[in-house]
């Protein structure tokens, strides 16, 4: 019950608001490691790469892919860059041949993924990472993994992709469910694409 600001609250009931309260509360469970870096799980085969951004007083210069990095195996091959409208999701999509390799130059993106690889230690798990103009960074997308790119800024999202193979304009190698297919456990809520 309510205790109007002028009336004290009695001593008994003091001594136990702590308690109470707490009792209902829920902990924080540990998110980053000793470095504060994330420490939630991605899908297996997938992992980040950062870069750096150098500002001047003219501007900046960013990296954005180097094959001498200790990252991906797989040579540099294609490089195409796609945007997604505020609000819109771009998926599901899925790829047998090759993996994606994205690089989000500007805006922010939810990245969502499902595992269907029978195979994999994280199969039938969702995962979603957020990704950003502010943080550059590469991040891979392992073939035969559904994903659906979700722009969650207010800006158009601009994001480069170095697939490990080159589009092949007569078969492309892609495969579609709808965003709100019942095959995949997530929903996007209202928000709409294809
Ligand atoms: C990829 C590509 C596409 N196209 C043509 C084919 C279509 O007429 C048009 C749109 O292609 P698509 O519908 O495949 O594009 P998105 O659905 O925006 O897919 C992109 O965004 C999602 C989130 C991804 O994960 C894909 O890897 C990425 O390609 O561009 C080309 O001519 N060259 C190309 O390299």
């Amino acid at each position: 019950m309510q205790t109007p600001d002028h009336e004290p609250i009695p001593a008994s009931d003091r001594s136990t608001i702590l308690e109470r309260t707490l009792a209902g509360a829920v902990q924080d469970q540990r998110t980053v490691d000793a470095g504060r870096k994330s420490i939630a799980p991605l899908l297996d085969g997938m992992s980040f790469f950062d870069s750096v951004r150098h500002d001047d007083d003219r501007g900046s210069v960013t990296e954005l892919y180097d094959p001498r990095w200790p990252w991906s195996t797989e040579p540099m091959v294609f490089s195409y860059m796609f945007t997604i409208r505020p609000g819109m999701v771009k998926g599901w999509g899925l790829h047998k041949l090759h993996e994606d390799r994205y690089f989000v130059i500007s805006g922010e993106i939810e990245l969502v993924l499902y595992d269907p690889r029978p195979d994999s230690s994280t199969c039938g798990k969702i995962c979603k990472v957020y990704l950003s103009g502010h943080r550059p960074r590469l991040i891979n997308i392992p073939r035969n993994i559904w994903h659906a790119d979700h722009n969650i800024g207010t800006v158009e999202a601009v994001v480069i992709n170095f697939p490990t193979i080159p589009y092949d304009h007569s078969a492309p190698d892609k495969y579609r469910l709808p965003i709100d297919t019942d095959l995949i456990p997530y929903d996007f809520g209202a928000a709409k694409g294809w």
